[in-house]
């Protein structure tokens, strides 16, 4: 069953313009499913919860209960695709003060990042501020070669043993690689790590459904079984080839219809700061699913009201080029109802009963109702409330719609070749041996 309520009233758009496409869609709904489109090496992420089994789930879970019952401190290792999901859902999903809360009132251990950069500054303290701790960690690399994470681990993995010996720190360590190949592979089983796979056909920024992001959002105490029922129900709901019946689908066809009419921006919206790491994962998503021959949609994002005090003004008045995805919640984990002041220095007793959801609510309707007066398109999705199950389900919801939308633009959705450019110059200037 979808439980993503899509709304296209604001996208400024006629029906005319986008019934045409209807029919590409069935073209790239088939391609998808029957894996007969570019990059079909890499679709196995479309149905990949629906063969998970119950051993490889409790695997998981078991092995996320060691880490709780065992750990203080828990480093989640990776970059791109390799952290972005599992942070997304943390993020979203776990109190926002976690790592601060007394360990009494801890339901997991606390959570780091790690390789998500080359900065030694970052981790130089994070060395030293996990010193006194039990640490587990969890190296993720599909590809095992990537350099970020790769001099991460070498630093944590050097500390662990350091601490524990290599036999300790070969119980600390978990690694999620591909079956066979890579660097961390060997290096894994040499060692000895507990390691969970990654599937051939599964690239990076599609694996949050896969133990990529499951380790982790497990580690957290998020309720898997929940999580994976929302994908799956995902996969049920978004498999309608039917345009008007697939809100993933209808999705796809409206931002190729903008992006035809000169938006080249898209700006995911949120009004929940437990949100705003979604916008992180679904710019690599799009970005290196659509960001092919000089062509694509921009996808950036606003963590509002925040950025209505930053960006509000360009998007506004800037360039017309833009149009914006607004993510909202119909119910708020906690509310608080604004209390009357005697004095009322401050002006606000005209608030006074309301709840502070439904102010936020305002600033969300006031700032749609102007950007569209001000020609910013304007898509807007809804989820009844944040939980396991509702992001499941809306993570698949884009997945499903990127894979759809790269299909319409005629680019390849699951390739990412121009992201080597950098990385060539990067190993010449520090004379890596070819
Ligand atoms: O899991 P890996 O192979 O370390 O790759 C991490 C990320 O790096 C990229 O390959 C880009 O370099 C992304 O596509 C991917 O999510």
């Amino acid at each position: 069953m979808n439980h993503i309520k899509f709304d296209y009233s604001q996208a400024l758009l006629n029906a005319s313009e986008f019934e045409h496409l209807k029919g590409h869609v069935q073209l790239a709904h088939q391609m998808l499913h029957e894996k007969t489109g570019a990059g079909n090496d890499y679709v196995g992420w479309v149905d990949y919860t629906k063969k998970l089994t119950e051993a490889e789930i409790n695997d998981i879970q078991q092995t996320a209960d060691m880490i709780r019952e065992t750990a203080d401190a828990f480093i989640i290792i990776g970059i791109g695709g390799s952290y972005l999901g599992a942070k997304t859902v943390l993020d979203a999903l776990m109190h926002p003060f976690h790592n601060e809360l007394p360990k009494s009132e801890r339901k997991a251990p606390k959570i780091y990042f790690a390789g998500n950069q080359i900065s030694s500054t970052y981790m130089a303290y994070l060395l030293e501020h996990i010193e006194g701790e039990n640490v587990y960690v969890n190296v993720i690399s599909k590809s095992g070669t990537t350099t970020e994470p790769a001099i991460a681990f070498r630093l944590l993995k050097a500390a662990l043993e350091a601490k524990h010996g290599k036999e300790g720190a070969q119980k600390r360590i978990i690694a999620t690689t591909d079956r066979a190949r890579g660097a961390l592979r060997t290096l894994a089983d040499k060692e000895g790590y507990k390691t969970f796979v990654i599937p051939d056909d599964v690239g990076g920024r599609y694996s949050v459904i896969t133990p990529v992001g499951l380790l982790p959002i497990a580690v957290g105490g998020i309720d898997l079984k929940a999580f994976l029922k929302g994908v799956n129900d995902g996969v049920d709901a978004f498999a309608n080839p039917l345009v008007a019946e697939n809100p993933a689908y209808q999705y796809a066809v409206l931002r190729n219809v903008l992006y035809r009419k000169g938006k080249a921006i898209e700006v995911l919206v949120n009004y929940e700061p437990s949100m705003a790491f979604l916008a992180e994962w679904w710019m690599q998503l799009f970005g290196e699913s659509e960001g092919k021959d000089n062509m694509g949609i921009f996808p950036t994002k606003m963590n509002n009201s925040t950025d209505l005090h930053s960006m509000g003004q360009m998007i506004q008045d800037g360039p017309r080029i833009m149009f914006e995805t607004v993510v909202t919640l119909d119910a708020v984990e906690k509310d608080i109802v604004l209390e009357a002041d005697a004095d009322n220095l401050d002006g606000l007793n005209y608030l006074a009963g309301k709840k502070m959801s439904a102010v936020n609510d305002s600033a969300f309707q006031g700032t749609a109702e102007a950007h569209v007066d001000g020609n910013v398109p304007n898509l807007h999705i809804s989820l009844s409330k944040l939980d396991a199950y509702h992001l499941g389900h809306l993570m698949y919801f884009f997945m499903k719609a990127c894979g759809v939308s790269g299909y319409l633009m005629g680019v390849n959705p699951f390739d990412q070749p121009g992201v080597e450019a950098y990385k060539k110059n990067m190993f010449r200037l520090l004379g890596k041996p070819v």
